[in-house]
């Protein structure tokens, strides 16, 4: 391979130039306080087409590994997924900041390693920032990053990756000293460069608390309306699930209506109802 030949990774699926110009980093930091940001998860290139004229980043989560995978939670989901969806959403973009998260394992063991993993989500997928879970403990990791050129959004709080030291998914800032550890954490990571942080499963005050302290947007999941912006899961707030956290509001009802429809397929196919004169080839008459 030439040194110059492009990774089909990268290429762009958009026959015509883009009438938009994608949002920049500044552009989303310079949000707070001015105008609320909107976030969903996206992990394939349909529903990145769908979603992307109407939000502000697209967040490819390792929150696929449980909704497309199958998996009990995310620690499992690897560097190579993330890249493979990564570039699918790119690819379906082209308004929205797209964020991608690195995987558990791809960064905690040292700034070098987290560099190394970041450098290669943006290299094949075209993304302009990746996501990273964790407080102070993770803030010399996203200086570093941030000095060599690449654009991260902190995630304090209910922090996935760490269920097995959580021990679920229940919501975080009951007690005083955990309430005073996350606004820590989120100071942290904010001063440490994040360009925004989002701050999950917390107790309402946590959030709003958080939100004042930091001068970059603090984008809310199961925290309070008063953070600078918001993000759900894509396939929760869609209803491909019929069990979902408290935080989630359902603005349709896919599954059901996918029900629906298959069963209606179903009963066509037994019933030979279809295909129709409509959905087959006749000869030239
Ligand atoms: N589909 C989906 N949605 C998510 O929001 C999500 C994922 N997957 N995967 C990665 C993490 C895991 N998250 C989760 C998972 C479960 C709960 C949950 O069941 N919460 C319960 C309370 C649980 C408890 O108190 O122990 C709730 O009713 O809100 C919350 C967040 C958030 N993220
Ligand atoms: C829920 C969001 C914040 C996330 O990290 C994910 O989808 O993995
Ligand atoms: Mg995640």
């Amino acid at each position: 391979m030439s040194t110059f030949q492009i990774d089909t990774a990268t290429s762009r699926a958009h026959p015509t130039p883009a009438p938009m110009r994608r949002l920049t980093v500044p552009a989303i930091r310079d949000a707070k306080g001015k105008t609320p940001v909107v976030v969903l998860t996206a992990y394939t290139i349909r529903m990145a087409q769908i979603l992307d004229p109407h939000c502000d980043m697209l967040l490819v989560g390792d929150s696929l590994g449980q909704v497309l995978y199958g998996l009990d939670s995310s620690v499992p989901v690897s560097l190579d997924m993330m890249i493979a969806h990564g570039a699918a959403v790119v690819r379906g973009s082209y308004h929205s900041l797209v964020v991608i998260d690195m995987p558990f394992g791809s960064y905690e063991e040292s700034p070098e390693q987290a560099f190394r993993s970041a450098a290669r989500i943006l290299k094949e997928t075209g993304a302009a920032a990746v996501k990273l879970e964790g407080g102070e403990a993770m803030a010399p990791t996203v200086a570093f990053l941030t000095a060599r050129g690449i654009p991260v959004v902190g995630h304090v709080g209910l922090t996935p990756q760490a269920v097995n030291i959580l021990g679920g998914y229940g919501a975080r800032g009951r007690s005083e000293a955990e309430r005073a550890k996350l606004i820590r954490d989120a100071q942290a990571i904010a001063e440490a460069g994040a360009f925004a942080v989002v701050v999950e499963g917390v107790v309402e005050p946590i959030a709003v608390e958080i939100t004042r302290a930091i001068a970059v947007p603090t984008i809310g999941i199961g925290g309070s309306v008063e953070c600078d912006g918001q993000v759900l899961v894509i396939d929760d707030m869609l209803g491909m699930f019929d069990r979902v956290p408290r935080f989630v509001k359902k603005y349709a009802q896919l599954s059901q209506q996918i029900d629906d429809a298959v069963a209606d397929y179903a009963a066509d196919v037994r019933a030979r109802r279809f295909p129709t004169v409509e959905q087959t080839y006749q000869p030239k008459g």
